[in-house]
């Protein structure tokens, strides 16, 4: 089931558009959406928010674009989860969470948390004085508060220490709650989304079943991503091609970079259908590999 869907969206602040064209559905089992940073995935996350309006294109919620769709149950179903630092500092985590309650029930609040593996008792403190982790946990149970059918996170561990990030991960992979999440961190997707989209400068220029994806990526950015993931003890990552090119302005976005281009990636590739529920926008995806 679909539960939102880009069709052929360009977004942007004031006149320039920053995201170029895009159409991606919110399925089940984990959305990812993976870039370095200025990519456009936080843009993207804040149309589907309904906090930015398409320059062209829509935004689906259900059979309904975003315009007409009825909002107030939009906006119970599709729920932010914010970074950590976003929970008010002077307010007690137990407010911080009623305050997204209808009537800020207090008993539902000690069962958010422990739903969320934290103490009820934690209620009574402030931001500084739980852990960031603990801080990402009540994050997330004021997102659940309300009950929604979707989660939008944007990089929800990239603050936390690596054994901190595992079981936060562990948290939202056993919650019933669909999502979309953003990230540049690989492993996160790995674990969280049954699909991905890697976007480069605006565009998405691969999708398809993650496990796949990170396998046997076909888009030379989507290696060159997958190969930059430092392993312990092991070589730093070879440095192909230019790593600091800003993206071309015309033709593929990422040649600049791309140490397989050739004369005719001055011509953007169209993003094609390459089989096995993929998709990818290089002229030399066949030679990736
Ligand atoms: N409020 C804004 N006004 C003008 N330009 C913006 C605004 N927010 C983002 N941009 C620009 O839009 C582009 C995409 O930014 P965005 O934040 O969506 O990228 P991102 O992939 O989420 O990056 P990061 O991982 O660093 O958050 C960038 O060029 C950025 O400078």
């Amino acid at each position: 089931m679909t539960m939102l869907r880009a069709e052929r969206v360009t977004l942007g602040y004031g006149k320039r558009p920053v995201v170029h064209d895009v159409s991606l559905d919110i399925t089940e089992g984990g959305v990812g959406l993976i870039g370095e940073s200025g990519s456009g995935k936080t843009t993207l996350a804040r149309a589907f928010l309904g906090l930015l309006t398409p320059m062209s294109g829509n935004i689906w919620y259900g059979d309904k674009t975003l315009k007409k769709a009825d909002l107030r149950a939009f906006r119970k179903d599709v729920q932010p989860v914010f970074q950590a630092e976003a929970l008010d500092p002077r307010m007690r985590i137990g407010s911080s969470i009623a305050e997204a309650l209808p009537r800020g029930d207090r008993a539902r609040v000690r069962e958010l948390l422990e739903q969320v593996g934290l103490d009820p008792d934690l209620a009574a403190r402030r931001p500084h004085q739980l852990s960031g982790g603990q801080r990402q946990r009540v994050v997330i149970a004021r997102a659940l508060a309300v009950g929604p059918g979707l989660l939008i996170l944007d990089e929800p561990t990239s603050a936390l220490d690596v054994t901190v990030q595992a079981k936060i991960l562990d948290l939202l992979a056993g919650l019933d709650t669909e999502r979309l999440l953003i990230t540049h961190n690989l492993a996160v997707v790995e674990r969280l989304c049954r699909t991905s989209h890697v976007l480069f400068a605006g565009r998405i220029v691969e999708s398809g079943p993650t496990k796949d994806l990170l396998a046997k990526p076909a888009h030379p950015y989507t290696k060159a991503l997958r190969d930059a993931v430092p392993k312990l003890g092991g070589a730093p990552p070879e440095a192909r091609g230019r790593t600091e090119a800003v993206p071309a302005a015309t033709g593929c976005p990422y040649r600049l970079r791309c140490p397989i281009a050739v004369p005719e990636c001055e011509q953007a590739p169209a993003l094609r259908d390459a089989g096995g529920g993929r998709q990818v926008a290089c002229h030399r995806a066949g030679d990736v590999t």
